[in-house]
Formats: structure tokens, C-alpha cells, sequence
């Protein structure tokens, strides 16, 4: 089954485009990586398959219907979390917040058949250890970790994930590649995963999306990541090296990454 499909698709803030005449499909189970410097429009794609900005012109397909008919096929990982780390939750509670949003109420005593498929998916993510662990303490690839466990608490059908390796340390990011991995092996999940560093990524990626405002290149990994592509967009210090059987991409390019702004 086709899981996303754009025809001629526009994105627009106040009229003016900020990603122009894109055109794609993923297949449903296959991951999705969507490259592309700062400014580029990943994250403007990401939120309008979520359908947190509407203003978009052509078509764009969620499982055949419109994204915000798709709402509850739909995970979504945001860059920075929302969340406010003043309030002492732990990371099982996180985690439980994903089960009872979902279900439109708010309870200040979770559910204990939440907080059972809480340590469930927590446990699918390897982190069953800190579940009694205050949020705020955890390192860097154990919140990312909690987070993606937190959208998994809906059985999304889609997974989006906006920069789920930035701010990391290479072992952080090794650590989070590898829980994605587990939910395409095992969970089936179709997930699209906005990243400025491909390579620790490329084991997990069908498909890759070179974006630039427009599209650049779509195709397998081994299609889109080539010297001349990769140099239209990143300039001639950009380069694809083999290494040892894996492609191996440098652009040069460093995120900025931005705070705060409505979960941006
Ligand atoms: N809420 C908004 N209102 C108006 N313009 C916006 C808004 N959000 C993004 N833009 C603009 O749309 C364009 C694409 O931005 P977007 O954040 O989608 O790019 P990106 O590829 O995700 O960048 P980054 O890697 O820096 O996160 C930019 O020119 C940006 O300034």
C-alpha cells in the first residue's frame, strides 16, 4: 500500500512558497530520509504530512486520504520537545502522556493498563532501567529514546521525526539509529526522518529526499547520494566516499539548530 504520495506539491506561509512542486511516493514500511541544508523546508514537509500547517497547494496523500483525515495513523517527533522539564515527570509517565492524549483526556492518576504498554514500549526501546527516572536527568540519546517510545504509545502507522539525532554525541546517535532500525524490523512502521547528517542513518533508509526549497533528487540511497547531486546543493567540497562497502556523505554542512517557537 502507498503510505505518502505528493503530486505537484506546494508549501506556503502567507502565500509564498517555501517548498515548490515536490513530488513522491513511500511505500508503506519503507523509511523515508529528507536531507537538505538549513532553511531547506524539511521540517515545513514534516508538519504539513502532520497536518500542523495546511496551507499547501497539489496533492498530498497520508494511507490515500488528506493528512488531517490521517491525524490518528500518525506519530510525530518533534525536534525540541515540547516539554516542560520544570515539571518532575518521569520517564515512564512521559512515556504514558503519548497513551492518554491519544484517548483526549488527561487524568492526574494514569491508567494502569497505559502504564503497563508504557513499560512495554519502554522496554522495546531498551530502557526499561530508568523508567523510575526523573526526565530531565536522563542523557541526551535516553530522552530522544523516551520520546520516540512516547509516539509509539498511539500504534502510529507513520512515524515523523524531525532531526532525531541532533544535539547528540556519536554514540547517542549510534544508540537512537539503532532503536529506529528496530521499529522498521519489528514494528513495520513507515517513518520519515528529517536529518542533516544522513550517515548514521543510511542502514535504516529506503528511500532518500534531497531537498533544497525544491526537490533535488529522490530515490534509494545509492541514486540520490552522488558526487554531482550532492555538490549542486552543499558546493565542491561536498563528497560521496565508499567506504568499505556504504556510502559515506560529507557536506560540510553543520545544523544551527533554533529554539523555542510553538515546538519547532
Ligand atoms: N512559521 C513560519 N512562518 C513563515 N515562514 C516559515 C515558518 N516556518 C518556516 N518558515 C520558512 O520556511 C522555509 C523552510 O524552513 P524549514 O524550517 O522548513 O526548513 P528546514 O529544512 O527544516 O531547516 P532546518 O534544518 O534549519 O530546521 C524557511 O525559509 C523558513 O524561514
Amino acid at each position: 500500500m502507498t503510505a505518502l504520495r505528493a503530486e505537484n506539491l506546494t508549501i506556503l506561509y502567507d502565500g509564498k512558497p517555501a517548498v515548490e512542486g515536490v513530488d513522491f511516493t513511500i511505500d508503506e514500511g519503507e523509511t523515508l530520509l529528507l536531507l537538505g541544508p538549513n532553511g531547506a523546508g524539511k521540517t515545513t514537509l514534516l508538519r504539513t504530512i502532520a497536518c500542523f500547517h495546511r496551507e499547501y497547494r497539489g496533492r498530498l496523500e497520508v494511507f490515500g486520504r488528506e493528512p488531517c483525515g490521517a491525524r490518528e495513523l500518525i506519530g510525530y517527533v518533534p525536534q525540541s520537545s515540547n516539554l516542560n522539564e520544570r515539571v518532575p515527570l518521569t520517564a515512564l509517565e512521559v512515556v504514558a502522556m503519548g497513551g492518554v492524549y491519544r484517548r483526549g483526556f488527561v487524568h492526574f492518576k494514569l491508567p494502569p493498563e497505559i502504564l503497563d504498554k508504557a513499560r512495554e514500549v519502554l522496554s522495546f526501546v531498551g530502557l526499561e532501567q530508568v523508567a523510575d527516572r526523573l526526565f530531565r536527568e536522563l542523557s541526551g540519546g535516553q530522552k530522544q529514546r523516551v520520546l520516540l517510545a512516547r509516539a509509539l504509545m498511539s500504534d502510529p502507522r507513520l512515524l515523523l521525526l524531525d532531526e532525531p539525532l541532533s544535539a547528540l554525541d556519536p554514540s547517542a546517535r549510534v544508540e537512537v539509529a539503532n532503536v529506529l532500525d528496530k521499529i522498521k524490523r519489528e514494528r513495520g512502521i513507515t517513518m520519515v526522518i528529517t536529518t542533516h547528517d544522513i550517515n548514521p542513518l543510511l542502514e535504516v533508509g529506503d528511500k532518500v529526499m534531497l531537498l533544497n526549497r525544491k526537490l533535488i533528487a529522490f530515490g534509494r540511497p545509492e541514486e540520490v547520494l552522488q558526487d554531482r547531486v550532492i555538490k549542486s546543493v552543499y558546493g565542491p567540497l561536498a563528497r560521496v566516499i565508499p567506504v568499505e562497502g556504504k556510502l559515506f556523505c560529507i557536506t560540510g554542512d553543520t545544523h544551527i539548530h533554533r529554539h523555542g517557537g510553538g515546538g519547532r
